[in-house]
């Protein structure tokens, strides 16, 4: 079996690194087989498994602190970014290994923000899911769960993680040793026991939820949230006592058949149109320097990019004093780059040869650096 990527995200606390262990230990034993272990958590000061991978092995986070004269928080997302520097690198040492393992478990930082929302979380889970089957698994608290309005909460943070991934999620639930998460189940598929809840919840708390505005708050967002619902996968599990965690690798396992079905297929998708977007960019952005530098699309362009060059030409002699029109109340005296002389000279149809003439002599009186700087800036801007 290929190997399959799990990323570890869950709010502070709610007990992503135990549920790491736990499933390192589950996996070596139920399944004979040792997953391959990434920690990407650069403050944390131990972790109870043995990691393949370690943030901390090349990133000092106190350091990274110091040096940068950074708070936790910042410091973290720093970390993170000096790590993304070298996924490619992290990325190829997974390859090797892939023949070797099934699973590739992946903890995160506590501050989940700092993973899910920063750049580099998303160059990290990118790298993976666009190498391996990758599934997200998110670890909730049930017990910390358990009241309807926190909940609520905690299951639109996860709607967030889904959409900004596009990855198949599991929602786990832990610590189910000290509260089941049947109640959790009942929430997510009967909207009606979910009101009811919220509706108790209300009698009970004159000052947070009494004025009704959050009720009905939560009453519409729970609509929405039922075809967030319908998207997931959930399960209760026990990082303590390893209860749960049979049903939570067939779910993995599951979730994978989804990414090579439907969510791998959808990423190529997506990217190609951003390609498509990018390379369009480029064209557009080409043909503007182009038009700036008033070189003649015709040989090259395409149709519709010779007709907006045709717009310029079309202008009658005349028409052109080198001025654009401005408000009358403006009030902003005009600055020029070149002198009243070189604005004017010339007409807006010259040749190739005219135009370097004149971009010579502004190049010359602009020194000598500072004009070999802009042609090479142009010329790699027209290369890239
Ligand atoms: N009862 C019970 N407690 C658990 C379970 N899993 C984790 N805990 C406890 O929850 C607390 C937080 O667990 P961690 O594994 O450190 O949580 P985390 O999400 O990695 O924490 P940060 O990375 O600091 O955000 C610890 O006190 C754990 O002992 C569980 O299944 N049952």
């Amino acid at each position: 079996m290929a190997l399959k990527t799990v990323i570890c995200i869950g709010m502070a606390g709610s007990g992503k690194t135990t549920f790491m262990q736990r499933l390192n230990s589950h996996i070596r034993s139920n399944k004979k087989k040792t997953p391959y272990v990434i920690n990407l958590d650069p403050a944390v000061l131990k972790i109870p498994y043995g990691a393949n991978i370690d943030i901390r092995d090349s990133i000092k986070y106190k350091k990274v602190m110091e040096n940068y004269e950074l708070g936790p928080n910042g410091a973290i997302v720093t970390s993170l970014n000096l790590f993304s520097t070298k996924i490619d690198q992290v990325i190829k040492l997974v390859e090797n290994k892939k023949d070797k393992y099934d699973h590739c478990i992946i903890d995160t930082p506590g501050q989940i923000e700092c993973f899910v929302w920063s750049a580099s979380g998303s160059i990290i889970t990118e790298s993976f899911a666009s190498t391996f089957p990758t599934v997200v698994a998110y670890i909730v608290d049930t017990p910390r769960n358990s009241n309807p309005t926190t909940f609520m909460s905690n299951m639109l943070y996860a709607c967030s993680i889904l959409y900004k991934t596009k990855l198949p999620m599991v929602v786990v639930f832990n610590k189910t040793d000290v509260k089941n998460a049947d109640f959790a189940k009942e929430w997510m598929t009967d909207f009606e026991s979910f009101q009811q809840a919220i509706q108790e919840d209300q009698n009970g708390d004159e000052f947070g939820m009494g004025s009704g505005y959050m009720g009905s708050l939560i009453n519409s967002m729970s609509l929405m949230l039922e075809e967030f619902y319908s998207q997931l996968d959930i399960c209760g599990v026990s990082s303590y006592t390893g209860r749960g965690f049979d049903e939570f690798l067939d779910i993995v396992d599951k979730k994978v058949l989804e990414y090579e079905d439907f969510y791998k297929t959808e990423r190529e998708r997506i990217l190609k149109e951003k390609e498509e977007k990018e390379k369009e960019r480029k064209e557009k952005s080409l043909n503007g320097l182009m038009k700036d530098l008033k070189i003649d699309n015709n040989r090259t362009g395409t149709k519709e990019d010779n007709e907006e060059a045709e717009v310029v030409s079309d202008i009658e002699e005349g028409d052109y004093d080198g001025l654009v029109d401005r408000d009358e109340d403006e009030g902003i005296e005009r600055e020029y780059t070149f002198a009243a002389e070189d604005r004017l000279s010339g007409e807006i149809n010259d040749g190739t040869a005219d135009l370097q003439k004149r971009y010579q002599q502004a190049f010359e009186k602009t020194g000598k650096k500072a004009s070999s700087e802009t042609a090479e800036n142009i010329a790699k801007y027209i290369r890239n």
